[in-house]
């Protein structure tokens, strides 16, 4: 299994964000994004995750379900900025939800109440998610990796919100899904304190005019 980025170019409005991005993910390996604010960090991994087009170049996942691969964002987990879960359902509703569409029977999750217990939060799975405090939306943000099996994980910022003990506990389901042969793709401006990753320090903004086709 492996994610591979050749020449990656991508603009948002009228603005070449970055270019020539290019980069290579075994089984088990991490890249971490670096970079101040607007660097372009989110943009690359929206790329990655199916999520915008870029303007040049391409990324590919193989797994060996077929010969020629696949668009890594159809074997992906996307956790952004927000949460994507609804407010006025509850927990489990909101888990429940995220299984059926993101899971494959071939491969099964954990159960609800096991990822809520992997990220510290049994037994309030029953209550509407608008009623729990910033941190523990997140740890449920993050849960929704756990009840639905994805190769690849693609984290913005996947510990704003948290607390010190939460920032020791993502690190290790990170560690864990790496030592399963997971690929994880993650933005932060905190060291996640992962082991063995490549970092890709983001530098923003290549230019209104500039082409990346000569
Ligand atoms: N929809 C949009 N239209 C135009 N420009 C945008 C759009 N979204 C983002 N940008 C610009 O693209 C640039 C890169 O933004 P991006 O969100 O990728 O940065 P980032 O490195 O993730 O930043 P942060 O650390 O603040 O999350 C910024 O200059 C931003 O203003």
């Amino acid at each position: 299994m492996h994610l591979t980025a050749e020449n990656l170019a991508a603009r948002r409005g009228e603005d070449l964000i970055f270019a020539n991005i290019s980069f290579h993910l075994a089984a088990g390996e991490a890249l971490v994004l670096t970079g101040r604010n607007g660097s372009g960090k989110s943009t690359l991994l929206r790329v990655v995750a199916g999520l915008l087009r870029p303007e040049k170049g391409t990324v590919i996942f193989h797994d060996g379900e077929s010969r020629e691969g696949r668009h890594p964002g159809e074997a992906s987990h996307y956790l952004g900025h927000k949460n994507a879960m609804k407010n006025e359902l509850t927990v489990a509703e909101n888990l429940d939800f995220w299984r059926g569409f993101l899971g494959s029977p071939d491969t099964p999750g954990l159960s609800i109440e096991d990822a809520a217990e992997a990220i510290g939060l049994s037994g309030i799975t029953h209550l509407p998610f608008g009623y729990l405090s910033a941190g523990q939306q997140r740890r449920f943000a993050f849960a929704k990796l756990l009840v639905a099996h994805r190769p690849v994980w693609i984290l913005d910022e996947p510990t704003a919100a948290l607390d010190a003990s939460a920032d020791r506990l993502f690190a290790g389901l990170i560690e864990a899904h790496l030592a399963k042969g997971g690929i994880v793709l993650a933005a932060t401006h905190q060291p996640l304190g992962l082991k063995n990753v490549q970092e890709l320090k983001m530098t923003g903004f290549v230019g209104v005019d500039q082409g990346v086709w000569g």
